[in-house]
This record gives structure tokens, sequence and C-alpha cells, in this order.
């Protein structure tokens, strides 16, 4: 049986992740990039498609788990009938190659304790072959190698295409094991001692986390979801993955399964806001190089997402030879989304660097060529219907939350003129803010029932319509922002929380067979459009409520299945955390304040 998506806990080093079960069983893990093929893919197959784990023998299940104070080294503990142990797993921030440290350390009395390690590289299906020398065994088929490092302590030996460990680890001892991958052309890296390795991870992440502005009552929390953004960030380009897996279903069995391991301009400038709110501006810096580089060349062909160095070509697959997650098939990597037109993240750009502007990020002349020519773009664009923020698979439609955000796209510019940051066309740009707001509220307005619809003429409702009073476009008393945070609180709710929309049992409702749980990035907007409103006891409430569905290590997946009571979706997923802290931030009156 699958461990739950909740069960699993995520350790990284700003290159690519690892998930780890309650097991001790690492089941996910990509090396040496988050997109590169996993040899751990037990997470979408089982345990022949690759996973490490090590734990008391005879044990399923640890006794609790948690992350050492601020960082992401995790702790797992067992207590057994012949005394206590724990695994800290981590991976050692790198300048070069990847390397997944695991230590057991015993606590109490002494325990039996089993490593079982089967490497299977891309995505579980490639056996490679197994050379020891010394206590180290090296694993190698085509590109990849990856060398296991074991202490002579832990009588390791291979067969049978796995290698294992059996040993007993008494109160007060160490016994660390290393995983390294490096090209198969070239020598392993010589061996890094795990104990400084450890010092030195706990630093890193404490420094960072100490950074953090945010003083309000969901202190912890907060922390926590900078972490795991942090953690989804590619360090060497400044790119942000939307999640660290690929094909964690929307709902369990079912076919909405997707790769989530590039950078979407509308995730990763969301994760930036989240930053630059809390006091991260070297990040944000880091992201709008990357974005330069990224979408350099005509604004005509901007996509809505790259792969981490900005690949542009991410073409979708599926992988025939894995299950899936509980039998959620097809597994899926690529994404045919990235061909599709979302007027909205023109808006995203646009609304971020004017808000990292704000915050004290220097004013750069390409930066603001960059966003002449998305305007320009825009401008000549903004009428056609897209695919949405939502990125449905079937025809296009006039969204109505691509409208509002190509509003705010020339809202920014017209306020980055009027504050003399840059020249620009500003009554241009002020006429057409006008249209575009004057269009929105006759055509993408109902007002028999009171609310903004999804789309232009159409009676469905969008809880991505819940931002209207968050960017400006009307303000939270206006009768029809009321009238549209009560209706979807009404309509969309599904277990307590919302959905995006209504239930897609129709496929013409996004184009992809299948329902779905409760959006969390939604019922976050839900939330903070409660407390705008004035309805703070409910906008609380709900805050809390989601904040609840948060695993024993504080991380959320992208939705909620109330039906079944589990996450469901990809998992860490940048969205859902994002909004935890753009609502905690909002909900304790935390606001970004420009640098002096
Ligand atoms: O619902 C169908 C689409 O689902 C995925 O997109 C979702 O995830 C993105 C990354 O977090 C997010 O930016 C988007 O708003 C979500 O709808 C999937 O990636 C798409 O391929 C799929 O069509």
């Amino acid at each position: 049986m699958a461990w739950r998506i909740e069960d699993y806990a995520l350790v990284g080093d700003l290159h690519t992740a690892a998930l780890v079960s309650r097991d001790g069983s690492i089941d996910w893990l990509c090396l040496p990039r988050f997109d590169s093929g996993a040899c751990f893919a037990a997470l979408l197959g089982d345990e022949e498609n690759g996973h490490w784990r090590i734990a008391p023998c005879g044990e399923h299940g640890c006794t609790r788990r948690a992350y050492r104070g601020d960082t992401l080294v995790l702790e797992t503990f067992w207590n057994t009938s012949t005394g206590s142990v724990k695994v800290i797993d981590f991976m050692p921030h790198r300048d070069e190659l990847p390397d997944l440290v695991r230590i057991v350390e015993g606590l109490r009395g002494e325990v039996r304790m089993e490593s079982e390690v089967r490497l299977r590289f891309d995505y579980g299906r490639i056996m490679p072959w197994v050379r020891r020398s010394g206590h180290s065994w090296t694993a190698i088929a085509g590109p990849d190698s990856v060398r296991l490092g074991t202490d002579p302590r832990s009588h390791t030996h291979s067969a049978g295409f796995r290698t294992r460990s059996e040993f007993t680890v008494r109160a007060g001892e160490r016994v660390p094991f290393t995983l390294i991958w490096h090209p198969s052309h070239e020598p392993g890296p010589p061996p890094e001692d795990p104990e400084t390795a450890l010092a030195s991870t706990i630093r890193v992440w404490d420094e960072w986390a100490a950074g953090c502005a945010y003083r309000g009552p969901w202190r912890e929390a907060v922390v926590r979801s900078l972490i795991t953004l942090k953690a989804l960030t590619y360090r060497p380009t400044g790119g942000v993955v939307a999640a660290a897996t690929t094909s964690l279903p929307e709902v369990i069995g079912g076919q909405r399964n997707w790769d989530y391991r590039y950078c979407w301009l509308r995730d990763a400038t969301l994760t930036l806001a989240a930053l630059v709110r809390n006091g991260y501006l070297e990040e944000a810096g880091a992201w709008r190089e990357w974005l330069l580089r990224a979408v350099a060349g005509d604004p005509a062909d901007l996509r809505i997402m790259y792969g981490l160095a900005g690949e542009r070509r991410l073409p979708e697959m599926t992988l025939d030879w894995l299950p899936g997650y509980a039998g959620s098939f097809p597994v899926r990597i690529g994404n045919a989304a990235a061909e599709q037109l979302q007027l909205d993240v023109y808006g995203q750009v646009v609304d971020t660097l004017f808000l990292a502007r704000q915050a004290g990020l220097g004013a750069e002349v390409d930066v603001w060529r960059l966003q002449r020519a998305l305007l320009d773009h825009l401008e000549s664009n903004w009428r056609q219907p897209d695919e949405g923020l939502w990125e449905v698979r079937c025809e296009r439609r006039h969204f109505v939350h691509s409208k509002v955000m190509a509003w705010v796209a020339m809202d920014r510019a017209v306020r980055t003129v009027e504050a003399g940051d840059y020249p620009g066309p500003v009554k241009r740009w002020r006429a057409l803010r006008d249209e575009i707001h004057r269009e929105v509220c006759t055509r993408g307005y109902d007002t028999e029932r009171g609310t903004f619809t999804r789309s232009y003429g159409s009676r469905e409702l969008d809880a991505a319509t819940l931002v209207i009073p968050r960017v400006g476009f009307l303000p939270p008393d206006d009768p029809r922002v009321v009238g549209t945070v009560t209706t979807i609180a009404r309509e969309l709710e599904h277990g307590g929380l919302v959905r995006r929309y209504a239930d897609p049992v129709d496929i013409a409702v996004d184009g992809v067979p299948g329902t779905e749980g409760a959006f969390i990035a939604c019922s976050f907007w839900l939330a903070n459009a409660l407390h705008t409103i004035g309805e703070h006891t409910a906008g609380r409430d709900l805050f809390e409520r989601v904040l609840d569905l948060r695993n024993d290590v504080g991380l959320l997946a992208e939705e909620w299945d109330p039906v079944t009571g589990q996450q469901v979706g990809n998992f860490p997923q940048a969205y859902s955390h994002i909004d935890l802290i753009n609502t905690a931030c909002v909900l304790s009156g935390h606001e970004v304040t420009p640098a002096q």
C-alpha cells in the first residue's frame, strides 16, 4: 500500500530534492537537478522502481519526525522494544555535485537496523551495474553514476540488484551513509565528512531562516513555508520550480497527473513576491536575472513556463513502465501547458517587478526594457481568448482573471511612470487600463447573481476572481467584490475549503477527464478575501482550517480531498506555501515595507 502523500517530508540542496517517507524510505530523488530522471521512483510505482530505506528491522512507520529547528535537516525517530534511534537526513548545500547524507544515531538501548538501496536510473527503469571499492558501492548506467558510501560497522553487501546493510546501533553511536551522484565518465569526488557537512548545513539554514521579517502569530508556519519555497529554488540560475514532483494525482486513481518540476512565470513571480515581502531580496535579484535571460528575444515568443535554466522545449510524454502513485496513471514528464497562451502572466511579471522595486531592489534599464516589450505585446493581444491560469485543455475563452491581470500590468506600468521611476506612454496606458476595467465590469460580471464570473458571458464561477480586491482592481467594500466573495464561499465550498471552479465531472469544464479535490491556494485566497471585506472571523477560521491540513512537518500539496481526508496533487507545492505566507501576512497586518 502506498504511503499517503502527507507521509512524506522533503530534503533538498537548492538543485534537487528528495522525499522521505515515515518509514525512513527515500522514494523520490531526481539527480542531478529537479527535472532530471529519478533514480528513486518508488513514489510512482514500488520499491522495484528505486528507493533507499533505513529503519529498525521489522518496524513499519516511525514514532515521530521533525525538522531540526528552522532547517531542512530531517530527524526521524523510532522507539522500539530494545531501544530508540533516529535517522538524520539532509542534502548539503553544494557548489558542484549532489550529495545525500543519512546518519543513524542510537539514543537509548540498542536497535538492530537495516538499510536497503535499490538504484534505478531513468525514473525506475534502468538497472545499473554495481562495483565495489572498499566500503563504497558505485552504481553506473549510461551517463549516471551514484556512489554509496558506507561505514565499516554497517556490514554492507550487494546482491540481487540491491545493496543491503544490517547493523546494531547503541546509545551514543552514529553510523553515517552517503550517496553522491557524478557523471559516469568522470571520477567521483572525494568523500566529504558527514558530520562537517551536517554542521554546515544546519548553520546555512539557520542563518537563512533568521532573516525572516515576519513577526506575527503564525511565524512557525510562515518560516517553514519560506524554507520550502527556498528549497524549490534552483540556485545556479535563480529559477523556481512549482513543486518537487511529477504526477502526484489531483484525485487518487485519476488522470490529472502533471509534471511541476519547471519554472512557471506565475508560480515563480508569486514565490518571489512572498520572499520579498519577508525580506529576502537576494532571491528576488537572482530570479530577476533568471527572468531576463529566460524571456530574452521576441516578446511574442514569451512562454508561460521554462526549464530551470530557461529551456523552452518541455515536450510532454508518459512513462508507461510506471503504474503511478496508488495506481494513478499516466505518469507524465514534460508539460504541454508550456505551449499555451495565458495572458495573466504578463500582469504577474509586471506586478512582481513593481513590488520588488518598491521593496528596494534597484531599478535597472534592462528590466524596464523587458517590461516595455511585454506591455507592447499585451497591448495588441489582451483582447484574445486564452487558456487562463488554470491551463484548460479545451477551447480558449475570455477568462475574467486573465483580463483582470492585463489591467494589473497596465496599472503598474502607469504607476511606475507616475512615480518618476521610468518614462513611458502613460496616457495611452491609462486609456487602456480604463478600457480593460470597463470591459471586465460589463462582460465579466453577472448582474443577476451579483458576482464576477469565470469567463465573459458564462454563469460559472472561478476562485481566481477572489484576487480582484487584492490587486486593487476594485475596493474591498465594492458590492461587486462582496457579492463575488460570498457567492464563491457558498457555491464553490468543498469539505470546508473551496474548489478552483465547479467540480469538473463534465470534461467541458476544463478539457481533462475526472474530478479533483479542493484547491489549497484558492482556500487561502478566500480566507484573505473574507478578511479584506471585513469578515475577519470567517477569514481567520478558514485560514486556520487550512493550516491544520499541513502534515506533521508543515508541508502542503496542491489540493485536499475532503472525501478521503488526504492531501492530493504535487508535493510540496509552491503555490500552497506562497498563499499560506501571503495570507498570514495579510491577516496579521504584515505588509511589505519599502527599503529606506
Ligand atoms: O488543470 C490542468 C493543468 O494543471 C496543471 O496546472 C496547474 O499547476 C500549475 C503549476 O503550479 C499552475 O500554475 C496552474 O495554475 C495550475 O492549473 C498542469 O501543469 C497543466 O499542464 C494542466 O493543464
